[in-house]
């Protein structure tokens, strides 16, 4: 979606040319669930694209493909396809971005307007959905579109929104998100093929690469908002636990390349903190310490929801295994201890929660 020249949204859409990628697409959950997702797929070119959201666009549709054929029915597939992998590496270079689906397009760019001609602002009630899906029905559109609201309402923090975009928040309850369909199905989906055990070689790009490459799975450590408000308040994380920042500044190739390019702009600029601090200003020092602390709040109902979404199922599934000799999903691996990234994640969510409460401005 996009605001043409009088600020009206205005739906993207590709060239018929891209119908087959579209139509599997918009169809994956019947698809994978029907093992009818195969390689067959015409080997389309790239050229009939034109500008950034056809590319986006395009990204993201190949993506969810890609993440379908590679995870379909809990297997892995360890060869891409070159009918997928030639045009999905082309676009993806041509947004510095990597082959691999990133936050950045199943949250950020997988939305549109139920009503895209009203005026409704962007988060009003019920106004919003997603574009693709993964298999685990609604829970793929209350996981998407929450993250999706969640960066909205985080955006006021980095621009003033004008009076269009403020809105009461769209009521998407979390609870939409069945955990345990979250921990066997989305989890998996967005799984990735680097540190990870199932494929410990990465993927091969047929017609890319000779050798497979290695790329890290889906995770809110790719969402540039929390990395912005990290660098505004001077919030550095250090080695955490054996996920050092070596992995979030990694991450940031995993983001748009303006987003990176953003962020990097405020990470050289004057620091926010010592401008607070030389001030002396007990408003200003308060102020501050508040935005911190809010920071830190997140972190800590993130480790929540990841406890509700990921460590409990985990253990579930596990005494189920031990119990009653395995469950559904053969061939992947109770990552109890991995989030959506393949990190570790709950230690990493704790130690970078823990060093933001750190941050606080200490007594003048
Ligand atoms: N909300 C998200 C949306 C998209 C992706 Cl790819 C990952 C997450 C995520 C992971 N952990 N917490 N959130």
């Amino acid at each position: 979606l996009g605001s043409d020249p009088e600020g009206s949204w205005v739906a993207t859409e590709l060239p018929d040319y891209y119908a087959p990628w579209m139509n599997v697409a918009a169809n994956l959950p019947h698809l994978i669930e029907g093992h009818q997702l195969r390689r067959e797929m015409p080997l389309l070119s790239t050229q009939y694209l034109r500008g950034h959201r056809q590319l986006r666009l395009a990204r993201l549709a190949l993506g969810f493909i890609t993440m379908g054929y590679v995870w379909q029915g809990g297997g892995r597939q360890t060869i891409l396809p070159r009918a997928l992998a030639v045009p999905y590496c082309t676009i993806s270079e041509l947004l510095d971005l990597p082959p691999i689906l990133v936050y950045a397009d199943c949250v950020l760019a997988n939305w549109k307007k139920r009503d895209p001609c009203g005026n409704k602002p962007f988060n009003s009630a019920g106004n919003l959905d997603i574009l693709f899906s993964f298999p685990g029905g609604d829970s793929n559109k209350g996981f998407f579109l929450v993250s999706l609201l969640v960066e909205a309402a985080a955006a006021a923090g980095i621009k003033v929104p004008s009076p269009n975009e403020i809105a009461r928040g769209q009521a998407l309850r979390v609870k939409c998100v069945n955990p345990g369909v979250f921990f066997r199905s989305l989890r998996i989906y967005l799984s990735g093929w680097k540190d990870n055990f199932l494929m410990p070689e990465g993927l091969v790009y047929e017609g890319v690469w000779d050798s497979p490459k290695q790329f890290f799975g889906g995770s809110a450590a790719q969402s540039s908002t929390l990395q912005c408000f990290d660098v505004l308040l001077g919030i550095q994380h250090s080695a955490a636990q054996g996920f050092s920042a070596e992995y979030l500044g990694c991450m940031r190739d995993y983001m748009p390349a303006a987003h990176r390019a953003f962020i990097q702009t405020l990470a050289s600029g004057p620091s926010l903190r010592q401008f607070v601090l030389a001030t002396g200003d007990a408003g200003l020092h308060a102020a501050f310490n508040k935005c911190v602390s809010a920071l830190a709040d997140l972190r800590s109902y993130h480790i929540q929801i990841a406890t509700k979404y990921i460590t409990i199922p985990a253990g579930r599934c596990r005494a189920e295994q031990q119990q009653l000799g395995g469950c559904v999903h053969k061939g992947t691996s109770v990552l109890s201890e991995r989030g959506t990234g393949g990190t570790g994640f709950m230690r990493f969510l704790k130690a970078i929660r823990d060093t933001t409460r750190k941050a606080q401005l200490t007594e003048q």
